[in-house]
């Protein structure tokens, strides 16, 4: 049987792929759209405004339909919303918005005790591989003579409103862990001296309408390794996402990542 699923911030730049992809997908039920009454299209049909032809249902805050799961591409305000409503439906969440505060996290963390939430600042398969690789190379370079310093470079479209990216911040945590550093620090200016290695950099560029780029680099006294991974457009996100309400649908409650749901 289909996973039912229901869209939160589905006229956004995300929500709409994902009501664009999900509605092709045959295991795939999309069965509520909702954005805040606030938005331009509310009211509209969500087809329509995803470019993909009428879907017969409307952008709302409310819906009568019983879904399995509910993806939540949206701001904190409406990641907040999304968590209540999955806890009310007893339905799985998919959480991917970032930028969130330290209240929403436990709100998520809350939640992953009554309902199975996946949760990940990139749904992308390639993004996710990418972390895999960096913690190889952190664990390999951790003790290595002379030093590694670690730096993370992010570009995103000029819209985005949280800096530095979830993904960029992931990235830092999970190398962070494996050499044992401590400090995170955001550009630089001024003086501030010599790099210490127990440092990890992070460097936010807001540039056209780009979807999303990582670059973490490693800098060794001789030899620098970086890898970088790269969206060419939204779909990445979309399909990981719906990937992830698939996995989630059914599941026991707690808290899952991408690794999960990719088997990484
Ligand atoms: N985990 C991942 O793989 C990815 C995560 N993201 C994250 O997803 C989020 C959304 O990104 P993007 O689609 O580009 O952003 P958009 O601003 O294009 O979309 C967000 C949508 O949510 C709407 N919204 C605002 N308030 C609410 C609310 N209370 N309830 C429901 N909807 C609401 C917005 O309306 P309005 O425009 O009127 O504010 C907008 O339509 C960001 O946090 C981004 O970082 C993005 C890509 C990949
Ligand atoms: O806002 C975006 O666009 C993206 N946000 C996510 C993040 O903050 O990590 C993921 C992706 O890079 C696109």
């Amino acid at each position: 049987m289909a996973t039912r699923i229901a869209i939160n911030g589905a006229a956004g730049r995300m929500g709409q792929r994902l009501v664009a992809l999900g509605s092709e997908d045959n295991d795939l039920d999309v069965v509520a759209c909702f954005e805040h009454a606030g938005h331009t299209k509310f009211g509209q049909d969500a087809g329509s405004v995803a470019g993909i032809g009428e879907l017969g249902i409307r952008l709302a805050e409310e819906t009568s339909a019983q879904y399995d799961a509910i993806i939540d591409f949206s701001v904190p305000a409406g990641a907040h919303a999304a968590v209540e409503r999955a806890v009310h439906a007893k339905a799985a969440l998919v959480m991917a918005t970032t930028g969130l505060e330290e209240e929403h996290q436990a709100k998520i963390r809350e939640a992953a005790n009554v309902i199975p939430v996946v949760w990940a600042p990139s749904m992308s398969t390639t993004v996710n591989l990418t972390m895999k690789l960096c913690e190889i190379a952190a664990e390999a370079l951790k003790d290595i003579p002379g030093g590694a310093d670690v730096e993370v470079l992010e570009r995103h479209h000029r819209f985005k409103e949280d800096s530095p990216s979830g993904t960029a911040l992931r990235f830092g945590e999970l190398i962070a862990y494996k050499m044992g550093i401590t400090n995170h620090v955001h550009g630089r200016e001024g003086r501030p001296g010599a790099r210490p290695h127990n440092e990890i950099a992070y460097h936010a560029i807001r540039t056209g309408d780009n979807p999303g780029e990582h670059t973490i680099i490693f800098g060794l006294l001789g030899e620098t390794i970086e890898m970088t991974v790269r969206a060419s457009n939204r779909d990445c996100y979309a399909s990981g996402a719906l990937q992830a309400a698939k996995f989630a649908a059914g599941k026991k409650p707690g808290l899952y990542n991408m690794n999960d749901v990719l088997g990484l």
